[in-house]
């Protein structure tokens, strides 16, 4: 193996026996020389790939392309037909849910349990088990058995259990760190910072901006049971596949029930010109949460958050608004020690935890040497119109700094403070819409053209 791959897959194959029948799996357990009952289908043939330290790696395939089964002998769950896996470090993987848990043992005897899998003593378990349970946040159902988990419950408990275990390589299967937004938030934080702190990754997915978002690299399981892979790039990796699924959508049969246009019926009057104003283009709705006044934090204090909300344009609280609408983000801030150039910021997340939008005040209050007193309550407002967001969740950070430009202090910074959640029936991809957006058609028919 080479010296700096931290994983090297040489020439693998997996090979699954498939029985046509029962009565074929039994003929097989008595078969003689050699007979085969089986055919054999392989999920994976002759891959070959390395992973150097450090390296992120995303994983994409169509479903059945065989991701699972290449994760699962990379942790040594599944051993290869054919070929050779290297893997110089500690493993861990959140690819089935709780795998490893018993589901009659409490949750705190499950954590000893899998921490013990992954190499830790009792003592290590001892000593970081406050911190497991406060990752996973399931309060006092730690001490239930863990088959009286939701699923939600379940994912904490094993996200908690793999981000304690000096894991130095992470396998993750982005569809089940899920669990609820703020959950899924806190996992993402976990991981940007394993990643920043020379961890390795192979993260599978669906969802080629997660995967370009996440990591440089990619490998494509082309096709299954074929040795079709690309491994390169992750924009260019994913440009391809995202080629390849729209050219076989293209070439699959209509469904039954998709009725096609029908050409030969008369087409209505045609305007010659329509114009569609923002009103018209549908603008989604975002709903709003409440205040999470006990978001993960960090600061050094001189001040806290007290409150922070959405209000419309008439200063009122709310909890949806539209895309378009005028609305602000309110901060109450209690001072707690003198704050000489205060600045307060906001971020905007997607799921991934990446930063989409950020604003703060710090170029605004510069100019006007602003002093808070201790005892002051002090309430700040950024008001805008709200953006045309993708569908789906979202989470808004604040920050309460002391400071100018990089040379400041967080004095409350609180993640997740409020989540959106935006139901966008218009955009397909990117990460906002234009803002006021309208669209004009013209149509001039032939023969209608005025000469030149
Ligand atoms: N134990 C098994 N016996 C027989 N065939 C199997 C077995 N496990 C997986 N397969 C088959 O191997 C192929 C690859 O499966 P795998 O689960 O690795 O794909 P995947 O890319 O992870 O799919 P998905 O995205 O749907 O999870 C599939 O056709 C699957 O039906």
């Amino acid at each position: 193996m080479s010296s700096d791959a931290i994983i090297e897959v040489a020439h693998v194959s997996k090979l699954y026996h498939i029985y046509d029948s029962p009565k074929q799996r039994l003929s097989q357990l008595f078969a003689r020389g050699g007979r085969k009952h089986y055919r054999e289908f392989a999920a994976i043939r002759d891959l070959s790939f390395r992973v150097e330290r450090g390296q992120t790696v995303g994983v994409i395939g169509r479903n059945g392309a065989g991701k699972s089964t290449l994760l699962q002998m990379i942790c040594g769950t599944l051993t290869p037909t054919d070929g050779e896996i290297n893997v110089r470090g500690r493993v861990a993987a959140l690819l089935e849910l709780g795998a490893g848990f018993n589901p009659e043992f409490t949750g705190r005897e499950n954590v000893y349990i899998a921490s013990a899998l992954y190499g830790l003593s009792r003592q290590q378990v001892d000593a970081r088990f406050d911190r497991i349970v406060a990752f996973a946040d399931i309060g006092a159902f730690i001490d239930q058995p863990v088959k009286t988990y939701s699923s939600g419950m379940f994912v904490r408990l094993a996200f908690a259990v793999i981000a304690h275990v000096d894991a130095e390589i992470l396998v993750i299967d982005e569809a089940l760190a899920v669990g609820d937004v703020f959950f899924q938030q806190k996992c993402m934080r976990f991981l940007r910072q394993f990643q920043a702190n020379g961890g390795t990754m192979l993260f599978v997915s669906h969802d080629t901006s997660a995967i370009v978002n996440l990591c440089r690299t990619a490998l494509w399981l082309k096709k299954p049971s074929t040795s079709e892979y690309v491994m390169g790039d992750s924009d260019e990796v994913c440009k391809a596949y995202l080629r390849d699924f729209y050219a076989q959508q293209v070439q699959e049969e209509p469904r039954a029930g998709d009725a096609a246009p029908d050409l030969a019926a008369p087409a209505p009057a045609q305007p010659g010109a329509v114009s569609f104003t923002p009103d018209t283009l549908q603008p989604s709705v975002v709903q709003i949460s409440g205040f999470n006044a006990g978001g993960e934090s960090f600061g050094r204090g001189g001040g806290r958050f007290v409150d922070a909300c959405f209000v419309n344009a008439r200063g009122q609280r709310i909890d949806t608004a539209r895309a378009g609408e005028p609305v602000a983000v309110r901060l109450q801030v209690r001072i707690d020690q003198q704050v000489v150039y205060p600045a307060f910021g906001i971020t905007i997340k997607d799921r991934l935890g990446q930063f989409i939008i950020s604003e703060s005040t710090d170029q605004a209050f510069r100019s006007s040497r602003v002093v808070f007193a201790a005892g002051d309550l002090v309430t700040v407002e950024f008001a805008f119109r709200m953006p045309e967001l993708l569908q789906g969740h979202y989470m808004v950070d604040i920050a309460f700094a002391e400071g100018q430009g990089h040379d400041h202090v967080q004095h409350h910074w609180i993640h997740d403070a409020i989540a959106l959640s935006s139901l966008n029936g218009r955009l397909v991809q990117g990460i906002c819409g234009l803002p006021e957006l309208s669209l004009r058609l013209a149509r001039t028919p032939v023969g209608a053209e005025l000469p030149a």
